[in-house]
């Protein structure tokens, strides 16, 4: 019996289009979907996805196609590559057209507004039949297209999702670890896009290296304390979908919230920057989603409330900063320290 397997990607941006092509490498047939009808018939012809990943060509067993139902039609394994926002939508679409037991994994790095759910919480409530999945890590999608060393995380309760996804994605340069704490992994995934932003702020405004350190700790202890609120294992934040994906998206010019982050530092308004970015940047609404969630949980989050005030508020970043560093010394204690200290 043939290993190779149907695979479907549902997005056609830079992120569905590597995860396409790694399964293609590994010779399943994989369908990657892309709504723009146009956009998928001009990757079809010219095997590359020349708008998202120039420079990229793509096997021949990757098929782009715009057909919804096509895409999912005999697919045992299903990864979602569209943005936060259209998420709900999108398994809404695929819901009457997947094989029965079709396993679901999202890679998408962000939370639904309004609602304050996560990505496998949405999986849950509008396919509650299906095992899922969650992937996660520092895996900026253009240096994973050079073939660049890389790893990742696949986290689910279910051992056929976790293999199933090793044994479709693994190469040679790209290594995929197993773990059991969904709400983890996707909230490392989808908190470090907002202190992306807070460090490319930084940048901008000429500070160093030792801003930028202090500006990661700190933050992976503000994402962690709200994740481990919401039940997550404090011990997935020292690992590749936490400290990891923190560290590469808050250096790395790469990154999207990062630039986003950068342009508003140099004075740039936001609704121009995102525009002009012409990709999802999906820190931006994460901003704003968990500054009223925490608020509401009463997790103290300083640097998403600081933020929070310049990107939304217009107020003076140095006033922000003030604020942030002239603050009571007594209160900021960097771990709860032993008795008698
Ligand atoms: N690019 C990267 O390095 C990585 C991105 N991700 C995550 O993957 C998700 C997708 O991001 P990218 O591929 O980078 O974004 P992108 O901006 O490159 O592409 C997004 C794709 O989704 C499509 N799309 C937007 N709205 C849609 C809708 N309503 N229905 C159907 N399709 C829609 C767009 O047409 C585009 O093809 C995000 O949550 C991102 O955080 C995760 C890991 C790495
Ligand atoms: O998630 C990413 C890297 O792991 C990509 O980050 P950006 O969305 O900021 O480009």
């Amino acid at each position: 019996m043939s290993h190779h397997q149907a695979i479907t990607v549902l997005g056609g941006g830079s992120f569905g289009t590597i995860i396409a092509n790694i399964a293609a490498e590994n010779g399943h047939q994989v369908r990657l979907w892309m709504r723009d009808a146009q956009q998928a018939e001009e990757v079809e012809k010219s095997r590359v996805n020349n708008r998202y990943m120039p420079d990229y060509p793509l096997l021949a067993n990757v098929e782009a196609c715009s057909d919804i139902g096509y895409a999912v039609a005999d697919s045992h394994l299903i990864f979602m590559a569209v943005p936060s926002k259209a998420f709900r939508q999108v398994l809404r679409q695929i819901k009457p057209c997947i094989q029965p037991e079709a396993q679901i994994v999202s890679t998408t790095k962000g939370i639904e507004s309004d609602s304050f759910k996560l990505m496998s919480q949405i999986m849950c409530e509008e396919l509650p039949d299906h095992p899922i999945g969650v992937l996660s890590g520092p895996n900026l999608a253009k240096e994973v297209a050079r073939r660049q060393l890389t790893a990742t995380v696949i986290a689910s309760n279910n051992p056929q999702v976790r293999a199933a996804v090793q044994r479709v994605l693994r190469r040679d340069y790209f290594r995929i670890y197993a773990n059991n704490d969904m709400y983890g992994v996707e909230l490392g995934g989808a908190l470090k896009n907002i202190y992306a932003i807070a460090t490319g702020m930084a940048a901008a405004l000429g500070m160093g290296e030792n801003t930028r350190s202090m500006l990661m700790t700190r933050s992976l202890a503000e994402m962690s304390r709200f994740a481990v609120c919401l039940g997550a294992n404090p011990l997935t934040f020292i690992g590749l979908a936490g400290v990891g994906d923190l560290a590469v998206t808050c250096m790395s010019p790469l990154s999207r919230n990062y630039r986003v982050g950068h342009a508003l530092g140099k004075g740039g308004s936001l609704g121009q920057i995102v525009e002009e970015l012409g990709e999802v940047a999906e820190g931006v609404g994460t901003l704003q989603i968990v500054k009223h969630w925490a608020t509401e949980l009463g997790v103290y989050m300083p640097l998403v409330d600081g933020l929070y005030e310049v990107v939304f508020n217009q107020r003076p970043v140095q006033q922000v900063v003030q604020a942030l560093m002239g603050g009571e010394q007594s209160s900021d204690v960097e771990f709860v320290l032993p008795r008698g200290n």
